[in-house]
């Protein structure tokens, strides 16, 4: 079965073709600055040359219907004829509280998406128009989506409360939700893999970090808390997102510069983060060069961003009374040695014994960055939340024709 699986987002849309009983991905890619003239896309087909394209995408039904060209393009493509993809699979953001495991799309998870639009404004209005764009362009494909918040409804309800009146939480789902949750699984499931124990006997701190990023507190494989929460802004600090901060900042600052709702949501989603404080950049990358060279507010910039993340990563083990492993995973999680030294280096009251040759090598790889004696492992496990789609859609669309 070849299953389509597609990450919208609002500007962008990422897609991987895999074909489900070989374990192979046929084709990925991404189209970015949807929207204008000049969106970009880039397709990576299997075994055959990469393809960029710039030209004019003005909305995401477009976006598609060039992947879907593509896709089955004599000279770029991998399939015959569109035919040949059985079902599409989406990742959606926000699932609320009605959603605790993966769906097919029919009328009502549509409807339910698009109440949650409130909750998850930058992200999930993209995917429903992933959703129609495919309704669109393969109206007869069965469609799966795969929710971020669905592993995270195992939390009790002292870590999803907030401590505010009951009733906004009765009237209006007022609550900690969680995202990254099929990133925050698959690690958890992996490490346990890796390290050769059971995972109902481990207790695990996992760090999403990329340009979204949180942590989890996963004991027995549930999850317990993570650091986002109503939306995917609570938490950590992000590439533009402010994370923590102290709620009478928002009507303060409102007050102060006379800013609307709009402009203030904005300003902590958008124009925060590193961005705002080394004022260069919302990348790591850019923010690693120029620290390197010497440029003081990128160096204040990820000394904040790695200390509030080791602050969860403490909180987390006094929420489990312990901690067994600690998983950096994603964009940054993976791919920035800087970052995971100067963590690990801070965590040795927990008994973590770093490896700093480890932490420079075996880059892509599943890895080991503490000693094997370690009291408490670290790993980096790279994400593959776009396997988990293609699996659970997999697994739906069999469940429904059998
Ligand atoms: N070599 C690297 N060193 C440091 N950071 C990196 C590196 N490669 C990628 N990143 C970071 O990863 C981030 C993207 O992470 P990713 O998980 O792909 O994000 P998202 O899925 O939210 O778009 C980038 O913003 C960049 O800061
Ligand atoms: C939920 C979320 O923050 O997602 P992303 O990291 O893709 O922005
Ligand atoms: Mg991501």
């Amino acid at each position: 079965m070849n299953i389509l699986v597609i990450n919208a987002g609002s500007s962008s849309l990422k897609y991987q073709l895999f074909h489900i009983e070989n374990d192979t991905v046929l084709a990925k890619g991404r189209v970015e600055r949807i929207g204008m003239e000049t969106a970009i896309l880039v397709h990576e087909p299997k075994d055959k040359p990469e393809v960029h394209e710039v030209s004019e995408i003005l909305e995401h039904t477009t976006a598609i219907r060039k992947v879907l060209a593509l896709l089955v393009h004599p000279e770029h493509g991998v399939l015959a004829s569109t035919a040949e993809i059985h079902a599409v699979g989406h990742r959606v953001v926000h699932g609320g509280e009605s959603f605790k495991s993966s769906v097919l799309v029919n009328h009502e998870v549509k409807q339910e998406i698009k109440r949650l639009f409130d909750l998850a404004p930058l992200h999930n209005p993209a995917h429903m128009l992933g959703i129609s764009a495919v309704e669109a362009n393969m109206p007869d494909v069965p469609q799966a989506v795969v929710f971020d918040t669905a592993f995270h409804q195992t939390m009790p309800a002292q870590a999803y409360l907030y401590p505010v009146p009951m009733a906004l939480y009765r009237k209006h789902k007022v609550r900690r939700y969680g995202f990254h949750g099929t990133s925050h699984n698959y690690v958890s499931d992996r490490a346990a893999a890796f390290l050769g124990r059971p995972l109902e006997q481990l207790k695990l701190i996992t760090c999403h970090i990329g340009n979204g990023a949180s942590c989890a507190a996963i004991e027995g494989g549930k999850s317990v808390d993570t650091s986002m929460g109503m939306t995917p802004l609570e938490g950590l600090m992000m590439g533009t997102r402010s994370g923590d901060l102290d709620p009478a900042i928002v009507p303060y600052a409102m007050g102060k510069e006379d800013l609307t709702i709009g402009e203030i949501s904005s300003m902590l989603n958008k124009h925060s983060g590193l961005q705002a404080i080394s004022g260069l950049s919302s990348d790591m990358r850019e923010i690693t060069e120029a620290m390197e060279a010497g440029d003081k507010n990128a160096k204040l910039a990820f000394e904040m961003y790695e200390y509030r993340l080791r602050k969860y990563i403490g909180a987390y083990a006094a929420a489990m009374n312990g901690v067994d492993a600690i998983v950096f995973t994603a964009g940054v999680g993976e791919n920035s040695e800087a970052l995971r030294k100067r963590v690990c280096e801070h965590l040795t009251y927990l008994g973590v014994e770093f490896d700093d040759a480890a932490n420079r090598t075996g880059r892509g790889l599943e890895r080991r960055i503490s000693t094997v004696n370690s009291k408490v492992q670290v790993l980096v496990i790279p994400t593959n939340e776009e396997w988990v789609i293609a699996r659970d859609t997999y697994d739906l669309v069999q469940s429904t024709t059998h």
